[in-house]
């Protein structure tokens, strides 16, 4: 395919706003699939994402299209990950492009994601096309739309595409405007190869798979190639595009977006963001923009059955050959017995890994309440990298401690203004700025990443009664004063419980925490003492009477059914109950810590 009949592209939008419905639509028309072999969201296609409804993994698609000219267009569509968690990898999706398709929701208009990755794109030079979607509903006022896309943005929007994914109105539109004004890609066969991975996968049969986009040069089966940022090298095997499954082909050139496999085991050899050269002609300087991921979430996993730790290990080191963002070390916690250490990119990814550990290898896991990593500068002149609470040293040896911030973006409607920005300053937020837009407004503030983990989106999405968007990027290490909380039950500190908290909110938090515990440790054999600890001083107690009844009391004469039924409840209940020193502590008792402010 000459390079000039080659469009690269994205879709970019805020969650929901009809992405994966549109990139249906694209593939539906140019009968890349058969209506047989589309299925429904092809381009989410992990269950997982499907039933939460949310693009994870980005997926590439090439498509063919007949364009007015009576030419063969090939279009290569990039998926790009709708969430936070994976704004890396949504940057280098991005660099893969010459162009974005922004699309809108007629009805909602501009949001906080939709303005994040329009950043995104516009830091990569591309050629942006604004298409307002969901036409089709009664609320939708495209006017108003292509005024904020306009006010907000900085866009052009005369020209927007005006569409419904649902009826199938504007695709053939899209289309004509992806030929017309995304501009072709530039490079030459001849000069030493540049190629961008922006994605990976790891295939039972074929090993690591890169997704690479063809900058310079060309690729063929056979040929020697060096990851630049770890000099790896390897030989190349397969060659080919996603339909969305893979079709091998004999090369790729310049301006091709494709696969590559070789001798590539596991996916943490594939770096998204590296550049891949030849051994032989290498080229001298790699594409801009590679860092690698670091996570920002941390949390402890702990199998329920001690003998379960084997298997944890390896479904960990499963999940991580298709993961190269998840990582883990070994950890002990006197509490919880061996375990694991992870570290996420962001909650939903830790959501994710865990949901998975637990279905798809049918781990029963105790899971630590998440944690951020604090920076601990100590009185002996070393810092401490803390992802783990338990491992804080004890504050004579601490000098100071900082902790990561990230710059909130924040849109509502003006009614709830005042509302975010309680909640915002109750967060110990720090006010950047506040524009108007529309009859919306959009604040931005800095906010400590460990009040974002704990429950800010949980409340501000709940005081705005769902109409708070919120978008978030790292924003650096600031110094906070903070402390150690703990936890002791019967009188024994559980270091599974404890967490880092500011000093403001050290009594309160110990006060609410020990009634919650109160409430969630169900009655024993004996009275259990909750305390919250600071140090050596107690903040609060609570204490969990002894049970009275055993649960069969209650059933009367013989009837034996609803005397298994109590047992089975009791026995499942028992299931997520860890036993601490000497006394039973369900799985909500770890997270419990999320759940008071
Ligand atoms: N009425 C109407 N609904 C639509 C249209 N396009 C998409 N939807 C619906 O909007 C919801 C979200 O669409 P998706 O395509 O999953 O949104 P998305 O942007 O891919 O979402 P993420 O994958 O989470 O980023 C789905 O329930 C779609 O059926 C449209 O044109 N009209």
């Amino acid at each position: 395919m000459d390079a000039k009949n080659i469009r690269n592209f994205s879709i970019i939008a805020h969650i929901d706003h009809g992405k994966s419905t549109i990139a249906d639509r694209l593939i539906e028309q140019t009968g890349t699939l058969t209506e047989r072999e589309m299925e429904d969201q092809i381009l989410d296609n992990m269950d997982l994402e499907r039933e939460r409804g949310i693009t994870i993994k980005a997926q590439t698609v090439r498509l063919h299209y007949k364009g007015k000219d009576g030419q063969i267009y090939e279009l290569n569509l990039i998926d790009t990950p709708g969430h936070v968690d994976f704004n890396y990898e949504v940057s280098r999706s991005l660099a893969a492009c010459e162009g974005a398709l922004l699309v809108v929701d007629a009805a909602q208009g501009v949001e906080a994601q939709t303005l994040a990755n329009v950043y995104l794109a516009l830091e990569h030079d591309l050629e942006i096309i604004p298409i307002i979607n969901k036409i089709d509903l009664p609320s939708a006022d495209p006017e108003r739309v292509k005024k904020q896309i306009e006010d907000i943005i900085g866009l052009d929007a005369s020209e927007a595409v005006l569409c419904s994914a649902k009826t199938g109105v504007g695709i053939s539109k899209i289309f004509t405007e992806i030929i017309d004004k995304i501009p072709a890609p530039s490079g030459n066969d001849s000069e030493p190869l540049k190629a961008l991975i922006f994605d990976s996968y790891f295939d039972s049969y074929k090993g690591a798979i890169a997704h690479i986009r063809v900058f310079e040069g060309m690729i063929k089966p056979g040929m020697k190639l060096k990851m630049m940022s770890t000099g790896k090298t390897f030989e190349v095997t397969d060659i080919g595009f996603f339909r969305p499954t893979p079709v091998n082909v004999g090369s790729l050139h310049a301006g091709q977006v494709g696969f590559i496999a070789g001798s590539l085991k596991n996916v943490k050899d594939i770096r998204v963001g590296d550049t891949i050269t030849t051994v032989q002609n290498p080229t001298k300087e790699a594409l801009p923009g590679y860092r690698g991921v670091t996570p920002m979430v941390y949390c402890g996993l702990y199998p329920i059955d001690s003998g379960e730790y084997n298997n944890l290990k390896d479904a960990l080191e499963k999940l991580q050959l298709n993961d190269a963002a998840l990582v883990f070390e070994p950890e002990t916690s006197i509490a919880l017995g061996f375990g694991f250490r992870c570290g996420f990119l962001g909650l939903l990814h830790m959501d994710v890994i865990q949901e998975r550990l637990e279905r798809e290898y049918n781990l029963k896991l105790i899971t630590t309440a998440p944690s951020v990593i604090y920076h601990v500068y100590k009185t002996n002149g070393e810092m401490l990298k803390v992802a783990n609470p338990a491992e804080l040293p004890p504050p004579t040896e601490i000098e100071h401690m900082e902790e990561p911030f990230v710059k909130a973006t924040v849109i509502v409607p003006n009614d709830y203004v005042g509302a975010v920005m309680e909640i915002s300053q109750e967060k110990r937020g720090k006010f950047i700025s506040m524009d108007y837009i529309d009859n919306r407004v959009m604040l931005v503030y800095n906010v400590p990443l460990n009040e974002i983990i704990y429950d800010y989106f949980d409340k501000l999405k709940s005081t705005t009664r769902g109409y708070a968007s919120l978008d978030y990027e790292l924003a650096g290490y600031q110094q906070a004063k903070l402390v150690k909380l703990d936890i002791l039950l019967n009188g024994e500190m559980v270091d599974a419980l404890s967490t880092i908290v500011h000093i403001d909110r050290a009594q309160p938090r110990g006060r609410q925490l020990a009634e919650k515990l109160k409430k969630i440790i169900p009655r024993q054999m004996f009275e259990i003492p909750i305390q919250a600890a600071i140090g050596n001083k107690i903040i609060a107690r609570e204490t969990v009477r002894a049970m009275r009844k055993d649960v069969l009391s209650k059933c009367y004469g013989g009837d034996i059914t609803r005397k298994r039924k109590l047992l089975e409840k009791q026995k499942e209940g028992k299931k997520r109950m860890k036993s601490v020193g000497s006394v039973e502590v369900p799985q909500e008792a770890f997270m419990a810590i999320l759940k008071v402010d």
